[in-house]
């Protein structure tokens, strides 16, 4: 398949991949609308027949009924291609939207992590969305408002050709001079109507941005400022419009003083024709009728195209937004990690974020497979950068990170992510039932399974509490369950992905002390076997470890056993006594 990303700023070639993926509906509908155009402009001439006819007066006989008889068949045929057309596209222009929408969301949810912290979750939501949209409406707006009048102001060029040429070629030039300034004009504007997509999808962005914080916004008594921020988004995006549409008021203006003259003037030339005899009543009627469908049809055709030009700016608009390359991607050769234990290795790494701020120096540490690894130092230290790196959200500016020695930038990310199973601070859940969100860390997995998991990370209890059990459909991120519940969910996950690297990003930080204590059994029994790398702030959580890695300054600043650094005078013995002295005033009070 085609790369994606190369119609960023090619809102054309973009539709046409979709036009291409249905060429025979396409081609059907384009087929039945020409046709009934035809038929349509047609019937014109079916009329200028029968008219001719019946100047004939008695001696026309049955020629009367032939001329009714085409002129019937004209308009039949007309009507009955249209609907064949409508039939069709209304299948065909729906499987575009689905197919588009598709694609965009598959590329979209291909970025790393990385990618969705700079941009609001809306706004790309509204741009897969406006894009589908644009594309439908323009889909729709060429099939019946551009290529219809554009079809009969051929077909009405050449049956005036049939009465006299001259008119014909004035009609021709005088046609090709109004599309040439009008697209002069369209061109000009598109600025305006790029200005009014932007403005149009922050509008959404901004709307969606507070409704998914509501409870944000209400506990800080928000709710006015939001709303006076909002005004101030709504009222941008409506001047916005409003220059974009008074732009196109103008060209329609202008379109309609420079088809009246036209129509008026061929008018009076074939009358002039007429009375020198050159021309037949029909023939008059016939010029009549075309200069007035001329006239309507590139009416329709220039609200139609500047339409169409609002959409497509909204398109681009989008597409250049939605349709950036990849940071991540695999390596030509990656291959599949192949766990072995789970020995981890950053070697000589060096790395910054993409804003330039520089977060690690030459930093070296070595996990071997099965031990129990503590981060700890201050905050902005680089615990999580440390643990995002490893799952290769970022990557690294020099060195390697290696898994069982490979380099998991030269491993598939689909492999590299199956071998390690991740409790973070932040704990996402889904707007589905608690048995999906747990079974979530493997879809395979049974009933049964996932039941085990639960009672494993001391779900049970609270599973048991819930309506439907299992079954109960969380809210929105969550909410309908506390932060301890939500965290023993992510255990359960863990438990159920059963993979050899575990990485616990302050696992215990929303529990109470009893439940700490049941979670430090269950997570006590997840550790088992694994090489764990835990980022801890409280200090007494990880005193069982195996090792506590202190990261300060870029890089390792303490390195040892628990025991081996409480004796030394660092950091950590530093943290261990602000910790007990913080924690004893409480003690005694208790
Ligand atoms: N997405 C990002 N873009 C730019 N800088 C970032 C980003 N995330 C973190 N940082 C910066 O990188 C540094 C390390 O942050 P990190 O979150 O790794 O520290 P931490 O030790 O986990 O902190 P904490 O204990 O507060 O969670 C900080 O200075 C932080 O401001």
């Amino acid at each position: 398949m085609d790369d994606i990303c190369s119609y960023a700023n090619r809102p054309f070639g973009f539709m046409v991949r979709y036009v291409r993926r249905n060429p025979l509906a396409h081609g059907f509908i384009l087929a039945c609308v020409i046709g009934a155009v035809a038929c349509s402009v047609g019937t014109q001439y079916g009329v200028k027949n029968l008219v001719d006819t019946l100047s004939q007066g008695a001696n026309a006989g049955t020629a009367v009924w032939i001329a009714f008889a085409v002129l019937f068949l004209l308009i039949a045929a007309d009507n009955l291609l249209w609907r064949a057309a409508s039939y069709v596209a209304s299948g065909t222009f729906v499987r575009v939207t689905g197919a588009l929408r598709k694609d965009l969301f598959r590329h979209l949810t291909g970025h790393s992590p990385g990618f969705f912290i700079d941009r609001a979750p809306a706004s790309l939501t509204s741009r897969v969305t406006a894009t589908s949209n644009a594309l439908f409406t323009i889909e729709n707006m060429l099939v019946w408002n551009v290529i219809p009048p554009c079809a009969a102001t051929i077909g009405a060029v050449v049956l005036v050709a049939t009465v006299s040429w001259q008119i014909a070629l004035v009609l021709l030039g005088a046609g090709a001079v109004v599309m040439i300034a009008m697209y002069r004009i369209m061109k000009a504007g598109q600025p305006l109507h790029h200005e009014f997509a932007d403005k149009a999808a922050r509008v959404d962005g901004e709307m969606v941005d507070v409704i998914s914080n509501m409870s944000l916004v209400n506990s800080f008594g928000g709710l006015r400022r939001e709303h006076r921020r909002f005004d101030v988004a709504v009222a941008r995006e409506m001047t916005a419009r409003k220059r974009s549409l008074m732009h196109l008021e103008r060209l329609r203006l202008l379109h309609a003083l420079t088809t009246l003259l036209l129509t008026f003037g061929i008018l009076g030339w074939a009358l002039k024709l007429w009375q020198s005899g050159a021309a037949t009543t029909g023939e008059v009627v016939l010029v009549c009728t075309l200069g007035i469908s001329v006239l309507s049809a590139t009416r329709d055709l220039a609200i139609a195209l500047v339409d169409v030009t609002q959409h497509i700016a909204r398109l681009s608009e989008a597409l250049t937004n939605l349709l950036v390359p990849h940071q991540m991607r695999d390596h030509p050769q990656a291959e599949s990690l192949r766990p072995a234990g789970a020995t981890v290795e950053f070697d000589s790494v060096d790395f910054s974020y993409p804003d330039g701020r520089k977060v690690f120096d030459d930093l070296n540490l070595r996990i071997p497979s099965g031990q129990r690894v503590a981060l700890i130092g201050r905050s902005g230290g680089g615990k999580s950068t440390l643990i995002a790196l490893l799952q290769r959200f970022y990557e690294v500016e020099n060195g390697r990170i290696t898994i069982d020695d490979q380099d998991v930038s030269r491993v598939t990310q689909h492999s590299l992510r199956n071998v390690i199973a991740v409790v973070p601070q932040d704990i996402s859940l889904f707007h589905r039932t608690v048995r999906e969100n747990i079974r979530y860390a493997a879809p395979q997995a049974t009933d049964r399974d996932v039941w085990d998991a639960a009672v494993a990370a001391r779900c049970d209890g609270f599973i048991r509490e819930l309506p439907q059990g299992l079954d109960t459909v969380l809210g929105t991120r969550g909410v309908k369950l506390s932060g301890g519940q939500r965290q023993r969910i992510a255990i359960a996950r863990a438990f159920l992905k059963d993979a050899p690297l575990l990485v616990l990003d302050e696992a215990t930080s929303a529990l109470d002390v009893q439940s700490e204590e049941e979670i430090r059994r269950a997570l006590r029994e997840l550790m088992d076997g694994r090489t764990v790398i835990s980022v801890a702030h409280r200090l007494s959580t990880v005193r069982n470890f195996d090792r506590i890695v202190v990261l300060q300054s870029g890089g390792v600043v303490e390195d040892g056993a628990p025991e081996d650094l409480l004796r030394r005078r660092g950091v950590y013995q530093g943290m261990v006594h602000g910790e007990i002295a913080r924690l004893m005033p409480a003690a005694q009070a208790a």
